[in-house]
């Protein structure tokens, strides 16, 4: 039902996709996974129509977006990470609108704007003004902008967003409820969300994806491997020498790059328990000090974490904040870049 192909996005020297690929099918709620600036609006605002891609394709009940945009947006429901709301209209008046911005008949538009009510639980404030209401209320009236025209595709940008947790479960719940005949694909950086609510996960970080599958499939993929970080003291060569001569090692990665020849190291081994010991019998022997040895856990969280700060350790040597020293919950809960703000809303976002 949905399908994006070898995306990419370039913003001057920003290049915000790269060759980004994935799928959904009807009656599926993929979670599109990242942290903050990864891409996640971005490709939505292309699937939407809203943005054109620089490379790949995106395609809605096979019709391709820059080729049919108008027949994608029939088909497609959109919530951008703020609702296109007008705040001094009530919620009836302004699903009729959208609904004829949308290109529903004047005959059919009663019934749908009340369908669309109904699903997001709106019939008691339909005569409320929508600047009246509460921030969750706000949201399922973006929501029911998205689906007044009964697209079989949803994407709704961080749907739950700043939303309190009673407020959340009811949103999570409609998604739900919503994906029993249409696909559904939402953005996220909270991985509880992606658990909640989502069948499968594409996981996006620096305009890549680097992993798309259940979330359950992921962690029995992870296990396959033992990753152990180290805090040693030694010279390079005798480090990387030791770690080579270990059959058992398969990869590594210094985290940082510090004075005093003191540094980090993600060192990913086969599951053979015994890869430990050895690792630490090996450097010693080398004359390496060993501070620190951690094995990594596989929680969802740690698996999270491993995936999407890779590239960022990578590439941040010289940076004052070393990436893998932030606990786990606050870099994937307080993510250190702010949001992109959405798009004022204006009628182009509601046709
Ligand atoms: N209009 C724009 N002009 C230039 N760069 C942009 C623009 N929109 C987004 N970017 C950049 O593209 C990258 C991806 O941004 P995007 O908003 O798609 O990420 P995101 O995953 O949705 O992030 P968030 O969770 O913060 O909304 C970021 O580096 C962002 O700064």
């Amino acid at each position: 039902m949905i399908e994006v192909e070898h995306l990419s996005k370039v913003y001057g020297s920003t290049t915000a996709l790269q060759d980004v690929s994935f799928a959904a099918q009807p009656g599926e709620i993929l979670g599109l996974l990242g942290p903050n600036g990864a891409g996640k609006t971005t490709t939505m605002r292309i699937l939407a129509g809203y943005l054109p891609a620089t490379k790949g394709t995106a395609a809605v009940a096979g019709f391709e977006v820059h080729v049919d945009p108008m027949a994608v947006r029939q088909r497609i429901g959109y919530l951008p990470e703020v609702p296109p709301l007008y705040p001094n209209m009530t919620v009836e008046g302004y699903l009729h609108f959208v609904g004829r911005l949308k290109g529903l008949s004047a005959g059919d538009r009663p019934q749908r704007v009340q369908w669309a009510m109904e699903q997001c639980n709106l019939q008691d404030v339909q005569k409320t003004l929508i600047h009246k209401l509460s921030k969750g209320f706000r949201q399922r009236v973006g929501i029911a902008q998205a689906i007044v025209h009964n697209p079989p595709a949803i994407i709704l940008d961080e749907p739950t967003i700043g939303l309190d947790p009673r407020q959340i479960i009811d949103v999570r719940n409609l998604i739900k409820s919503l994906a029993a005949d249409k696909t559904v694909i939402l953005s996220t950086h909270i991985l509880p969300e992606v658990n909640m609510t989502c069948q499968r996960v594409a996981i996006i970080n620096n305009g890549k994806v680097v992993a798309t599958n259940t979330l359950a499939d992921l962690k029995a993929q992870q296990t396959e491997q033992l990753i152990y970080e180290l805090d040693v003291q030694g010279e390079l060569d005798s480090v990387e020498q030791s770690l080579q001569s270990l059959e058992g090692v398969l990869t590594w990665q210094w985290l940082s790059e510090q004075p005093s020849e003191r540094r980090k190291v993600r060192v990913t081994c086969n599951p053979d328990p015994q890869v430990g010991p050895q690792l630490t019998h090996t450097l010693v022997h080398a004359g390496v000090a060993m501070y620190e040895m951690r094995r990594l856990g596989t929680s969802l969280e740690e698996i999270y974490l491993e995936l999407t700060t890779k590239e960022e350790v990578d590439t941040s040597a010289e940076s004052e904040i070393d990436p893998a020293e932030l606990p786990v919950s606050d870099a994937i809960r307080h993510p250190t870049s702010s949001s992109e703000e959405a798009d004022p809303p204006n009628a182009e976002d509601l046709s």
